[in-house]
């Protein structure tokens, strides 16, 4: 499988379980998506703002929940396999994607797997174990964790120093030089970790520090 990173924003994602799982996965959809969950009851959690309909569609009127809620994402999520089963094939015939819940491993055209994920926008890190054990995608999530911290206000100080760099015609060859340089001072991770308002000194300094001792190419 391969990680892409897919835009949701004015798509609907049709959730069908209200379980624990339907409702991270909910969640998860509802940052960007216009989530619907379809369940006859709902656990007591958050469905992150998505519209609950209470309902418990028989396999043979899936068809019609997709066909009035056109999803371009269908989530898989309640305790009855043969449903589950029926979403699959419908939104593989309707050529949507499809996310199963209850199943690892299928390599069917339109499956996708929701992975492990740390954020510090817009920086995003996503862990997935080819469906073997999901346990370990959230092990791992929480020690990439740290790492990842600061990275969010890294990347929105690279792209600055990035667009600077590139309007003042600095060479691509020197421009990389730089911005790496940048990018593994542990001086400015400190910075931007603690919150401090000297983040844009510690880049002057480094740039200085490159200006003195690095070439011109
Ligand atoms: C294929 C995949 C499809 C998908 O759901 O996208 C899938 C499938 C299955 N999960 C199962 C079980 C559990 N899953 C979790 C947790 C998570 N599962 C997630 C993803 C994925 N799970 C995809 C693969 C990702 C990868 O490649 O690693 C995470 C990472 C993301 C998320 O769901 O948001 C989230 C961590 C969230 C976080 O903390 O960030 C826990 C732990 C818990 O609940 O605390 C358990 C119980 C322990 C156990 O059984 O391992 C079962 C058995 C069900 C049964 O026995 O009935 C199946 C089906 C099967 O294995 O056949
Ligand atoms: N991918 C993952 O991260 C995990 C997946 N699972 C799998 O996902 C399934 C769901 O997990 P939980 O939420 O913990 O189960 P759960 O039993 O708490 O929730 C299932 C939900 O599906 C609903 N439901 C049942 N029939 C329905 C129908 N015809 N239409 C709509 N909704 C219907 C139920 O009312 C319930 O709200 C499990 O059966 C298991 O196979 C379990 C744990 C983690």
């Amino acid at each position: 499988m391969i990680p892409l990173l897919h835009d949701f924003t004015g798509q609907t994602v049709l959730v069908v379980g209200g379980g624990a799982v339907g409702a991270r996965k909910a969640r998860r959809f509802a940052r960007e998506a216009d989530v619907i969950v379809v369940s006859p009851e709902f656990a007591d959690r958050d469905f992150g703002g998505a519209t609950r309909i209470r309902a418990a569609p028989d396999p043979d009127e899936i068809d019609g929940w997709l066909e009035r809620t056109a999803p371009a994402l269908v989530v898989a999520a309640t305790d009855d396999e043969a449903i589950n089963e029926a979403l699959e094939s419908a939104a593989q015939a309707r050529g949507c994607l499809v996310n199963r819940a209850d199943r690892s491993g299928g390599r069917d055209p339109g499956s996708v797997v929701v992975p492990a994920t740390v954020r510090d926008d817009p920086v995003v890190v996503a862990v997935a174990t080819g469906g073997t054990a999901p346990t370990l995608s959230a092990y791992l999530r929480d020690e990439i964790e740290e790492t990842v911290s600061g990275a969010g206000e890294m990347a929105m100080c690279l792209a600055e120093l990035r667009a600077d760099l590139k309007s003042q015609n600095v060479s691509p060859a020197r421009r990389r030089k730089l911005l790496a340089a940048v990018t593994g001072s542990p001086e400015l991770w400190t910075a931007l970790r603690k919150g401090t308002p000297k983040a844009c000194q510690v880049i002057e300094d480094v740039l200085g520090e490159e200006d003195s001792g690095g070439d011109s190419t």
